[in-house]
C-alpha cells in the first residue's frame, strides 16, 4: 500500500491528499496539517469543523507538547459542538526512534487515551515507523471497519538489527558475516 502525498502547502497550513489502497477498498484522506498555529488562531476552527478524524500529535521527548494536548482536544470538541458528529481522534506519540529520551511516560499517554476515548498510537515520523498504520487506523475508525491483528502488523514498519557475538574479554572485533544472526525488532 502506498500513500501519495499531493497538493500545495502554505506557510501555516498544509493540505495533502493521501490515497491508501487496502484490499478492495480505496480510501482517500484529505489531511490538513495545522500544527505550528496558536491555539487561539482565528481560522483554526474553520479547518477543524466537520473533520471526520483528528490526529493529536505530540513529541514523546517533550513534556510540554503533551501538556498542550488537553487544550487542543477541548478546542477540537468545541469546534465540532454544532456538527452532527464528533471526529474520531487519535493520540499520536511521535519520535519513538528517540525512546531513550522519552519524558512522557507510557502510562500517562494510555490514561489520556482511556479518559478521552482516543485511539492510541506511537510513531516515528523520521523512520516512518507506524506512520501508515496511524492513518489506516483512523480511517478504519471513521469508516466503522475493525482492522484485524494481521492487518495491523502488516502496516507496521519492521526494523532489522544485526546481532554480533563478541568473544568474552577481547572486546569488539570484526566478525565474519556468516557468524552473525539477524533479529527483527518491532
Ligand atoms: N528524531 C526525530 N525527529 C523528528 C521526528 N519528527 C520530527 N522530528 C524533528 O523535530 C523537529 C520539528 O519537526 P516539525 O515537523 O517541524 O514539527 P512540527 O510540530 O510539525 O512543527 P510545527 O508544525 O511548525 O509546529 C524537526 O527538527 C524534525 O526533524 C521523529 O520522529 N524523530
Amino acid at each position: 500500500m502506498v500513500f501519495s502525498a499531493v497538493l500545495n502547502s502554505t506557510e501555516i497550513i498544509c493540505n495533502r491528499v493521501f490515497t491508501g489502497i487496502e484490499g478492495n477498498l480505496n480510501v482517500t484522506l484529505q489531511v490538513w496539517d495545522i500544527g505550528g498555529q496558536t491555539i487561539g488562531g482565528k481560522m483554526l476552527d474553520k479547518y477543524i469543523y466537520g473533520a471526520q478524524g483528528v490526529l493529536l500529535v505530540y513529541d514523546i521527548t517533550n513534556s510540554q507538547s503533551f501538556e498542550n494536548l488537553e487544550d487542543w482536544l477541548n478546542m477540537v470538541r468545541k469546534a465540532n459542538e454544532e456538527s452532527d458528529t464528533q471526529p474520531a481522534i487519535s493520540l499520536i506519540g511521535n519520535k519513538i526512534d528517540l525512546e531513550h529520551m522519552r519524558t512522557v511516560k507510557m502510562e500517562k499517554h494510555q490514561r489520556f487515551c482511556q479518559e478521552n476515548g482516543l485511539i492510541s498510537q506511537f510513531v516515528s515520523a523520521k523512520t516512518g515507523d507506524s506512520v501508515f498504520l496511524c492513518f489506516q487506523r483512523l480511517a478504519a475508525e471513521v469508516l466503522g471497519i475493525k482492522l484485524n491483528k494481521a492487518e495491523m502488523e502488516q502496516s507496521q514498519h519492521i526494523v532489522k538489527a544485526e546481532l554480533v557475538d563478541y568473544p568474552q574479554d577481547e572486546g569488539p572485533i570484526r566478525q565474519e558475516t556468516n557468524q552473525s544472526k539477524i533479529c527483527s525488532v518491532q
